[in-house]
């Protein structure tokens, strides 16, 4: 598919998704509502992107679930939430999913548990802390969007994988360099083209282990 390239683009192709029902898409009016009046309160998102919000932050978020089996979801975490995406927007389209939030910043914490409540995201949470405090769980998928370069989020991370867990990380520019750079992990990275900005990429795959020793770590 080529990449979406507007609002009302972002907003048809969220209409097409297996998730994207009525309710689930007054879930997402209701989020964009929302981070609106947020965003004259606290800068969530840059006054540019908020004009194209479907298509920079709603549609960049959904198309992480056009690489998860349906059965393969959940716990899902959420590193570095911030404004709530992709987390919040997985959980409007997918509310029966547990999405946890990871989120360190106190005003944004207070955003995104006000977001759930006023989305009733009844298996959403907040885990208001820093990622490194947070308690160990095994994660069935793992997203992270402008969180931390890829070998310092494996390596933050790294604890709540299984080889089952499925890693989802927009990434822009960068994806394949991060991943060609990647060194001291066994994992099986790919990277699948954007939808919504064809120069970007999503890091897409597991995390095997850590690999020990110099000589493993020439890949
Ligand atoms: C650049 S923002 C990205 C927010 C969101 N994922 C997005 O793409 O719009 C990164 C967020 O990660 C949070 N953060 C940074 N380091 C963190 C840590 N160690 N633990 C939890 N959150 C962290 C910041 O407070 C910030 O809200």
């Amino acid at each position: 598919m080529t990449a979406l390239d507007s609002n009302a683009a972002a907003r048809a192709w969220l209409a097409t998704l297996p998730e994207g029902n009525a309710v689930a898409l007054e879930r997402l009016e209701s989020l964009v509502a929302l981070l609106r009046e947020e965003n004259a309160r606290q800068n969530l998102v840059s006054a540019a992107s908020l004009d194209a919000v479907w298509l920079r932050h709603v549609a960049d978020s959904a198309q992480l679930l056009c690489h998860v089996p349906r059965e393969t979801w959940s716990p899902w975490l959420d590193l570095g939430s911030g404004a709530g995406f992709p987390g919040l927007v997985v959980a409007a389209l997918r509310p029966e999913c547990e999405v946890v939030l990871v989120e360190s910043r106190s005003k944004r914490i207070d955003w995104l548990q006000r977001a759930i409540t006023a989305l009733a995201l009844p298996c959403a949470r907040v885990a208001g802390a820093r990622l490194e405090l947070v308690e160990s769980f095994p994660a069935r998928v793992i997203s992270a969007r402008a969180f931390a370069p890829l070998d310092r989020l494996v390596e933050l991370s790294a604890r709540f994988s299984t080889s089952d867990t499925l890693w989802l990380l927009p990434k822009g520019r960068s994806a394949r360099d991060e991943v060609n750079q990647l060194n001291g992990w066994s994992h099986r990275f790919h990277v699948e083209h954007s939808l919504t900005d064809t120069e970007a990429g999503v890091i897409v795959g597991q995390v095997l282990g850590k690999l020990s020793g110099k000589k493993d770590r020439k890949r």
